[in-house]
């Protein structure tokens, strides 16, 4: 058995990205960048109004100050003239500062007596213009290669003015479900022995949470024929297949076996964590195959340390991008941590987090309510409330 570190290791040096492509902004949300986005103007274009009010010229305010306008800047729409020594223009948020103007007064603070805008209060400390190239220039990188257009990232890109980015192909994703015992949900009643095939969607989910596409869920009876044919047919569809339960070592545990003739090669199998230690991570045929347990918890949790990370890298940002670990204070005491790394489910409590009280691997309902995980080291002594820990949202 290996260690959560080593097992990390071993899949961030066997990931990496698929296809890069160039695809239209509206089509690039949740991909991850190929190549940086890079400015193709300044931003703001030119001087801009921060405000609605009047464009002026600092130098003529002795109070009050009585100045003709000239002249209306919207944005979109700026004056073509220039402001000279005793007038001012109208001028909207986002407007170009008009040539001449310095400042820029909101409307709050101005009388209007016809064509003339009069000003008795002083000036105050803003200015209300936002230099030209203030927010960024031309040529600068506005986002690095790798970097996931999340929503932020899409303004950002869009604001480069750049109508197409080079991506990563999204990650395909297949999930396979084995186990006789698992019906489709809705009618694991109708037989006795039988369960609700529950995992399944749970994984799915996370996959597509962490940016994958997935093209097929599939529940599947322990038999080794049906196993083998569905494991080949996944490999030609998927760039990762996802294998759930079957991992551990009883006598209907297919799932590395499944593989096999495919041409399986293992890069890690069992990891000593808690829960979760029998999963598994192989490649055959080029495609990658993740094996996880088939308890509900110690699969969600593993999905959460290795899928995660996994789809990361497939879709071309570092593995690691996935497992933002963050110092939090400790909400309720833990318990000294064996011999394997334990990953305790977590809630948020009084602005700490807090173990829930249920921590049986097979729990669904408790699954539901943990907001996080909590990382122990193995061989950690017991931890305090107010002790800080590592914790990742799950
Ligand atoms: N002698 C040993 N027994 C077990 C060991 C061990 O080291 N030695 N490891 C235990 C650990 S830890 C885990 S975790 C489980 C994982 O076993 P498998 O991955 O082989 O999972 P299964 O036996 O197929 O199923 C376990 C459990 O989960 C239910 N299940 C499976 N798939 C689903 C699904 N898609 N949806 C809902 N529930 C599912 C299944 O019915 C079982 O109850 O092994 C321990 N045993
Ligand atoms: O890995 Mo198992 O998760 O402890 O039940």
């Amino acid at each position: 058995m290996i260690g959560f570190d080593e097992a990390l290791e071993r899949l961030a040096a066997t990931v990496g990205p698929t296809r890069q492509e160039r695809v239209r902004l509206a089509e690039a949300h949740g991909r991850a960048l190929a190549a940086p986005v890079i400015a193709r103007l300044d931003s703001p274009a030119s001087d801009t109004s921060a405000m609605d009010g009047y464009a002026v010229r600092e130098a003529d305010f002795a109070l009050p100050a009585r100045l003709r306008v000239v002249g209306e800047s919207f944005a979109g729409h700026g004056f073509d003239g220039a402001v000279s020594a005793g007038e001012c223009v109208r001028i909207f948020t986002g407007a170009p500062l008009p040539r001449g103007a310095d400042r820029v007064i909101m409307q709050e603070v101005v009388r209007r007596e016809g064509d003339l805008a009069i000003f008795d209060h002083a000036l105050g400390g803003g200015r209300h213009v936002r230099p030209q190239g203030s927010d960024f220039r031309r040529g600068d990188e506005l986002l690095p290669a790798g970097r996931r257009l999340d929503p932020r990232a899409m303004v950002a890109a869009a604001g480069a003015d750049v109508a197409e980015v080079e991506v990563w192909a999204r990650p395909t994703v297949i999930v396979l479900g084995t186990g006789d015992e698992l019906a489709e949900p809705g009618r694991a009643a109708e037989r006795p022995g039988m369960i609700p095939e529950s995992v399944s969607f749970g994984v799915a989910g996370m996959a597509r949470v962490f940016g994958a596409e997935v093209v097929d869920r599939l529940r599947l009876p322990d038999d080794p024929g049906v196993l083998q044919s569905a494991a080949a047919a996944a490999l030609d569809r998927a760039d990762l297949v996802v294998v759930t339960g079957g991992a551990s070592v009883g006598e209907k545990d297919y799932a590395r076996a499944m593989f096999t003739r495919s041409g399986l090669e293992l890069i890690f199998s069992k990891v000593a964590i808690k829960p979760g230690k029998p999963v598994w991570l192989g490649r055959a045929r080029g495609r990658l195959v993740l094996g996880l347990p088939g308890n509900p918890t110690s699969a969600m949790v593993t999905a959460r340390l290795f899928l995660a990370p996994l789809l990361a890298g497939l879709a071309g940002e570092p593995p690691g991008a996935a497992l933002r670990w963050r110092p939090a204070p400790l909400a309720g005491a833990l318990p000294a941590c064996g011999e394997r790394e334990t990953f305790h489910r977590a809630v948020w409590r009084d602005g700490g987090v807090e173990a829930i009280s249920n921590q049986d691997s097979s729990a669904q309902k408790a699954l539901a309510a943990a907001e996080l995980l909590i990382r122990r080291r193995a061989g950690a002594p017991a931890a305090l409330a107010g002790e800080t820990i590592e914790a990742l949202a799950f």
